[in-house]
């Protein structure tokens, strides 16, 4: 669904102590990943856990607009009846992605080596956003592609009736650009190659080896190589979502900044290839327990214990970034309360995400007081322990840029807004209810 909502100005204003237990959504990227592979097998496969945000239901909706049976049949619980890998049938309107980068990427790779025909659209943040980097690769599996100037979403892709597989080395660090591959490589014979220089999410390797594709992950003097084995018969399989770590870094970046308070965060995600921040904070000297390591779903979670306490300023080295993509807007918010500077090296992919980040985060935090330096791909924050606030942050159809404004103003002197927090619903419907119960003061 395009972004249609009226704007939905929010404010956020110093809070007392948060406490309480968060139990945060679904992981988005897993979700996605679910609605797919599900679509793509046979048989029929139960969600439990799924993120009901916007993204995820546009997802949900473009699979049964390929011809899967998609049923939601209690919160968090979904049931795909899949039609097998190469068996999409032709949509008949337009697949309308809303603002999610992964929806389009993904789902463009899922069909682009089926001979079906189908056009891709989404709000004005997605249509911003460049797609050359999957519409070529997705080229060259043999798929006929028209895009708007400049590689740009509305997009046609006519899918190759006869695919040849890929061996393709990622030009930036990108788990969409490799899933997309990876999708478009199930329908094409043989073995499709996906290189990338670091490593970055990896639940589609994760999740189609569980669903019975034959996929192998090697570290050589080429990178990280991930070698998925063309035409398997996808089994559908129960999938159980660990909550997100990106979602979770909210009321976690609260809880660090706002005095006095103690949460705790459970089931949330530790997968290596998203515990970037949480890898940072601790070099911070955040105080952050993880309770009852366990594996869930085929993925490694823990139960976060988080309290307020004092923190540093760090450097944050460039081949970490792609394990904390999503998090850099937070970890901007919690810099501007640490003492001293808070350097993101290697982050230029930030610049296009829904918003250009860097440029969001930079421009809200000076007029709340806080002095920020940007590069092309860096950002440094220089924290003095506490930030003046008092102003009104442009959010730009971008969830992220809202939900780190709202923690902002919880910690800052005088209360922080946005000019429209409704994107929140796209990845975390319950924010504001969330941060609320946990004594949070905005809405
Ligand atoms: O594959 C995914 O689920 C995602 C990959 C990342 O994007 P890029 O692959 O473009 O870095 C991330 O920013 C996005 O929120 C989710
Ligand atoms: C970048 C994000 O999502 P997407 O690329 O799926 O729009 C995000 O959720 O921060």
């Amino acid at each position: 669904m395009s972004h249609s909502a009226e704007p939905r100005p929010m404010t956020a204003k110093r809070s007392g102590p948060l406490t309480g237990t968060a139990q945060v959504p679904g992981d988005k990227s897993i979700s996605h990943r679910a609605l797919i592979l599900g679509a793509m097998s046979v048989g029929e496969t139960r969600i439990t856990g799924l993120l009901e945000g916007q993204d995820v239901l546009d997802t949900a909706k473009a699979m049964a607009a390929f011809g899967a049976q998609v049923e939601r049949t209690g919160p968090g619980e979904w049931v795909v009846n899949g039609v097998g890998v190469g068996g999409f049938s032709e949509p008949e309107g337009v697949i309308d992605c809303g603002n999610s980068g992964t929806g389009v990427r993904l789902i463009m790779g899922a069909m682009a080596t089926t001979p079906i025909t189908a056009t891709f659209a989404g709000d004005a943040s997605l249509s911003r956003r460049p797609m050359a980097r999957v519409t070529d690769p997705l080229a060259e599996f043999g798929a006929s592609i028209t895009t708007r100037e400049g590689g740009r979403l509305p997009i046609t892709i006519q899918g190759a009736a006869d695919p040849v597989p890929l061996r393709y080395r990622t030009p930036v660090a990108s788990a969409q650009i490799k899933s997309a591959i990876l999708l478009a490589g199930l329908n094409a014979p043989g073995d499709t190659v996906v290189i990338e220089a670091e490593p970055t999410r990896d639940h589609s390797e994760r999740m189609l080896a569980g669903f019975g594709a034959t996929i192998t992950t090697e570290t050589t003097d080429e990178g990280h190589v991930i070698t998925l084995t063309g035409r398997p018969e996808l089994r559908a399989q129960p999938v159980a979502v660990p909550r997100d770590p990106s979602s979770a870094a909210f009321p976690v970046a609260a809880a660090l900044i706002v005095p006095g308070s103690e949460i705790r965060v459970p089931g949330v995600s530790r997968n290596p290839t998203r515990d970037g921040l949480y890898v940072t904070l601790l070099e911070m000297g955040a105080d952050i327990r993880f309770e009852n390591q366990r594996e869930e779903g085929g993925e490694p979670v823990a139960d976060l214990v988080v309290r307020h306490g004092p923190l540093k300023g760090v450097s944050v080295p460039a081949e970490r970034a792609a394990s904390m993509i999503d998090e850099f807007p937070i970890l901007s918010v919690i810099a501007a309360f640490a003492e001293g500077a808070t350097v993101m090296n290697g982050v230029a992919e930030l610049r296009v995400k829904e918003s250009d980040r860097i440029d969001a985060m930079a421009r809200g935090l000076e007029a709340n007081g806080v002095r920020v330096e940007e590069t092309r791909d860096s950002m440094t924050v220089h924290g003095a322990g506490s930030v003046p606030g008092g102003a009104v942050a442009v959010t730009h159809l971008d969830h992220r840029i809202a939900m780190s404004f709202m923690v902002l103003g919880l910690a800052a002197d005088a209360p922080v807004s946005v000019d429209d927090g409704s994107p929140i619903a796209t990845s975390f419907p319950d924010f504001l209810p969330l941060m609320q119960g946990l004594g949070g003061d905005l809405g």
